[in-house]
């Protein structure tokens, strides 16, 4: 696939395009991707004079002087220009494809409602010969709104794009310690031998925040936490984390062996009441009450603009989940987010198997703690905790830590979103059955909540979540 000339972001005006698609960008061009730059058009329903300021703001609040004036990133600002189209038109985008050298990208930073009426503009556009047979679709999470809505949107898509050609975008494969995952599993030998039921205990996918609802009422109320955050982010990662190993790292395979990990991938015993394992309940779900997060004071989300605290949105939610394979059956695998958590975990943890034998000559009684590796989601930390020490040893049992921090990666994610984008590649992208598969699972958390059996518990602002949670990391 030859690399985009053009990039279209529809939907430009809006948060995710200022806050992350640009400084985004900024930082995949300053990597050198693509080399000579691109030509951005942002586009929206209203006029805009001001979107090349905009694009130079926001790339001057990112780069340094230097990078500020690479080739690539002047070429980008210099030529960056607004479209005003309605993205649902036909006729308007006809006019809009008129204006831009291909090969092209469309960039949806549109809600999904609006990115479907588009999608079937442009099939329109397709079948009377207008869309340029190489144009590439990137569309933002969610995608769709549920199954049915998800499926609607992916056979949509099937009559007028190859697959190949789609990327279903999921920031999170591009932060820092999931980049990271695959050269730790597949380029050392000794954790792959060990990635399987026999050896892992369990593993904790977990995302909380000290951010609130932040004024995002309009979108979270209609959202929730595990929709927002477990739907899209979460199992993508874990999918990544416990798929096969893949012959190649490319858009065939990674996709294909995601999917795979996504289709056995059901409620801990099909029981919302159920307990893991480790004592974890199946599924949890809590909503902040007034607090302190990081020495600010939050106000309860019931009382904040535009919240209907009938709605019972959730702004934690944790879910044990089971991936029912040859492979890791019987492994329970928690998945985590919430809002407004003080000290928050973010991080994926494999706990390991403890070994088969217990030593009554260990110093300490009992079993010793498990194995565990752990890996930050955004700071770059490997750790990996073991024991030490014996009754030879004066100082007894160690418990050890082995920990690194792996180098900054110099893009953001969306940075590393858009640099797949601009230069043809799937292999961390989402194929249409994995995102269908991430609505199939949130429906049995929707079922859950509904049953009655797992009711909405408040918890502090600045704790650490609903006290039943039972995670303490
Ligand atoms: O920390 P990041 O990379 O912004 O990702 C977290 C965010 O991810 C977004 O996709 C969610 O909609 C937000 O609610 C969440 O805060």
């Amino acid at each position: 696939m030859s690399e985009l000339r053009t990039l279209v972001i529809f939907g430009a005006a809006g948060d995710l395009t200022r806050r992350l698609l640009l400084p985004g960008l900024a930082t995949c061009l300053a990597a050198g991707v693509p080399e000579r730059g691109i030509m951005l058009v942002g586009s929206g329903l209203d006029e805009r004079e001001d979107f090349a300021a905009v694009v130079q703001e926001a790339f001057a609040a990112e780069l340094s002087e230097d990078q500020l004036a690479l080739p690539a990133v002047r070429h980008t600002i210099d030529s960056a220009r607004w479209i005003t189209a309605d993205a649902t038109d036909p006729e308007h985008l006809a006019a809009l494809l008129d204006q831009v050298e291909g090969p092209l990208g469309l960039y949806f930073a549109l809600p999904p409602s609006v990115t479907m009426l588009s999608c079937e503009a442009l099939s329109r556009l397709h079948d009377s010969g207008r869309l340029p047979q190489d144009t590439v679709l990137v569309l933002e999470k969610p995608f769709g709104t549920d199954l049915d809505s998800a499926r609607d949107l992916n056979s949509l898509l099937a009559g007028f794009v190859p697959e190949e050609r789609i990327f279903r975008v999921d920031h999170f494969l591009g932060l820092p310690g999931v980049l990271g995952f695959v050269g730790l599993r597949f380029a050392n030998r000794i954790l792959e031998p060990l990635w399987n039921r026999e050896d892992i205990e369990r593993i904790e996918i977990v995302f909380d925040e000290v951010l609130g609802l932040e004024g995002r009422a309009g979108f979270y109320e209609a959202t929730g936490a595990a929709r927002d955050m477990i739907q899209s982010h979460l199992l993508q990662v874990m999918a990544l984390v416990m798929m096969d190993p893949p012959t190649r790292f490319d858009g065939v395979e990674i996709p294909a062996n995601t999917a795979h990990v996504l289709r056995a991938t059901r409620l801990w015993s099909g029981d919302a009441t159920g307990e893991s394992g480790g004592g974890t309940p199946a599924v949890v779900r809590g909503r902040y009450t007034a607090g302190t997060v990081d020495g600010r004071a939050m106000p309860s989300y019931v009382d904040e603009d535009g919240v209907d605290p009938a709605r019972e949105t959730e702004t934690f939610a944790q879910v044990v989940v089971e991936v029912d394979s040859w492979r890791w059956n019987g492994v329970p695998v928690v998945l985590r987010s919430g809002k407004a958590i003080g000290s928050p975990r973010q991080e994926i943890a494999v706990v390991f198997r403890r070994p088969p034998h217990d030593y009554e000559q260990f110093p300490s009684s009992g079993p010793q703690p498990p194995d565990v590796l752990r890996v930050g989601f955004e700071d770059e930390r490997i750790d990996l905790e073991l024991n030490a020490g014996g009754p030879f040893d004066s100082r007894g049992m160690t418990r050890t830590v082995l920990s690194t921090e792996l180098p900054e990666p110099g893009l953001t994610a969306y940075g590393s979103v858009l640099r797949w984008v601009l230069e043809g590649k799937t292999a961390f992208t989402v194929r249409g059955d994995g995102a269908e598969e991430g609505w199939r699972i949130l429906a049995q958390i929707a079922a859950a909540y509904a049953s009655g059996q797992v009711p909405l518990q408040d918890y502090e602002a600045g704790s650490a979540g609903p006290a039943s949670a039972g995670l303490d990391g």
